[in-house]
Order: structure tokens, then sequence, then C-alpha cells
């Protein structure tokens, strides 16, 4: 009989990390095999189900990242720009594929992933849903169809507790546009407008951003012209859609060759 992939899932006690965690236990075709969480956390040497408050899933909470990758053949990670860098060089040295969810991340942080991805299979996306990944496709092409008579605007809401802003999907939506456009984002971007700014330039992508009580996840392109609007909204309800997308990149990841992928190549989009 074939065992089932193991997984790991870092930052476990964070809202993304306990939905994985959850979605993986209830799956017939991975396996959890770690749980991760930083030294000193009240989680760690505990078993993760009764940590989350539920039954024992057999499964203790470690502080030490190697020791987990080395017996998994798959990390999912959502967490932060620093901790993602670490554990990529850590799971690429033990050949695990690595889901990486973690948004906010600085082209430094990427050029650190890049290198990684050299000997690893990482997939790497600011949105595991298939639906915002539909979306993307879908302002891309609208972008390529309308010209710069249509102003296009990217709006995003999340909980209160998001830290980076504009988010990873709006930023996947943004450069869908521009690619759409035939321009560059960091060409085009405009993000955060405040006090006397002028008229809007014309071909810009503008962003913006709201922030408050437990919003999972809200995204408007708008595309603005004289007479008439195009709008093209994802709404995310429930915080399993991501967690879905995670678990089924870590499964493509699975017997591919080292490189840098994201869910355009899971999805087949
Ligand atoms: N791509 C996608 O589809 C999605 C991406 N995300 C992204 O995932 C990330 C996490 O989101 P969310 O779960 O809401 O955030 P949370 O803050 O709830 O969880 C983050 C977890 O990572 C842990 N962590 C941070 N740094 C380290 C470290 N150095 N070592 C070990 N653990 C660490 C945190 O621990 P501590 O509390 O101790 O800091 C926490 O448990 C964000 O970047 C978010 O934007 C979210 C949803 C979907
Ligand atoms: O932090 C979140 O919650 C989310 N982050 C991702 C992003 O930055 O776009 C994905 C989703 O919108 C939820």
């Amino acid at each position: 009989m074939q065992t089932l992939p193991g997984l790991v899932v870092t930052g476990a006690s964070g809202r993304m990390g306990q939905m994985l965690i959850r979605t993986i236990a209830a799956s017939d075709k991975a396996r959890l095999a770690g749980c991760l969480e930083r030294p000193g956390h009240a989680w760690v040497g505990r078993d993760v189900g009764e940590c989350m408050g539920g039954g024992p899933l057999g499964v203790l909470v470690t502080d030490d990242p190697l020791e987990a990758f080395a017996q998994a053949q798959g990390v999912i990670d959502f967490t932060a720009p620093a901790a993602t860098v670490a554990f990529a060089a850590l799971a690429a040295q033990a050949r695990a594929v690595h889901v990486i969810g973690t948004t906010g991340l600085e082209p430094e942080h990427i050029a650190a992933i890049e290198a990684a991805a050299r000997h690893a299979v990482i997939v790497r996306a600011g949105n595991m849903s298939l639906g915002v990944n539909l979306l993307v496709r879908l302002t891309q092409k609208v972008a390529q169809a309308l010209d710069a008579d249509w102003d296009i605007e990217v709006v995003e809401a999340h909980h209160r507790m998001k830290v980076d802003a504009p988010s990873g999907t709006a930023l996947m939506l943004g450069q869908a546009a521009a690619e759409g456009r035939g321009v560059t984002l960091e060409q085009a971007m405009v993000s955060g407008r405040d006090g006397i700014t002028g008229a809007r330039e014309r071909g810009t992508i503008g962003f913006s951003a709201i922030r408050g009580g437990d919003v999972v996840g809200e995204h408007d392109v708008i595309f603005a012209a004289d007479g008439e609007r195009i709008v093209l909204r994802h709404l995310a309800t429930d915080r399993t859609i991501f967690a879905r997308g995670a678990l089924k990149a870590a499964l493509w990841g699975q017997g591919q060759k080292p490189g840098h992928y994201d869910m355009m190549d899971v999805l087949g989009l």
C-alpha cells in the first residue's frame, strides 16, 4: 500500500495555519506529518488537535523546522516574509515541495525564493482560490480588450488584523491588468491616494485598501470609462477556499521538476 504524502503546516496557530491543519486532517489524499510554531510558543510540544480545541490528531507541534521538513513531502506555509524565506531554504534542503501563501513579500524575499526554487519545487500565489485565479485571467482579457480610455482601479477589503497592503491578490489582479494592457505594473501603479493628488493620470492602475472587522477578502477590478463601468468582483466568505487550493498545490507539486510555479500552473488556467 502506498503511503499518502506527508505535509507540514508552518504557523500552525495562525488563522490559515489552523484552517490548513483541519483541511489536511480531513483529506484522504494527504496526511498531516508535522506542525510548526515559533520557539517558546505555548503550543510547542502539545498535540495540535488539542491545541485547536478538538480531539487529538496524533501530531505534536514542534519548533524545529529542519527536523519536521526532513520527514515530509510538502510544507504549506502561510506565515510572514522573513519566516517564509528561511523556510524556503530549509524545504529545498529537504527536497520537500514548498507551497507559499505568504503575502507582503518584497523583491529581496522573492529573489531568495527564486534561489531556493533552483533545487526544489515551490508553488507561490498571493491567492490560492480557484475563483481569484480565474478572475486574474478575466482581468487580463478585459484589460487587453479595452484601451486607456478605461481607467483601471483595484479595490480590496480585508479583516482588521491584515498587516500588508495592497493585498497579494490585489497585486496579482493589477499585474494581470498591466499585462493585458501591455505595460509594467511598476510603471502604471498608483497606490493610496491622499491630499491634493491632481487629476487621475491616463493609463495608471490605481489601488485602494479597506481594513476592518472580520472580512475574509474582497476584491473588485473596476474598468471605468465615460458613461459606463465594468466591475469584476470576487468575494471570499470562508478561508477553506485558500486551504483547499494550497493542498491541491502540494499534491500537484509532487514529482514536478524544481522551479517556481504558481496556481495557474496547478489549476491549468
Ligand atoms: N495566498 C493565499 O491564498 C492567502 C494568503 N494569506 C497570507 O498568509 C499569511 C498569514 O495569514 P494569517 O493566517 O491570516 O495570519 P496569522 O497572523 O493568523 O498567522 C501567521 C502565523 O505565522 C506565524 N509566524 C510568523 N512568523 C513566524 C516565524 N518566524 N516562525 C514561525 N511562525 C511564524 C505566526 O506566529 P506568531 O503569532 O507567533 O507571530 C502565526 O501563527 C499572510 O501573509 C496572508 O496575507 C492568507 C490567506 C490566503
Ligand atoms: O491576509 C489575508 O487574510 C488574505 N491574504 C491574501 C492576500 O493578501 O490577498 C489572500 C486573501 O485575500 C486573504
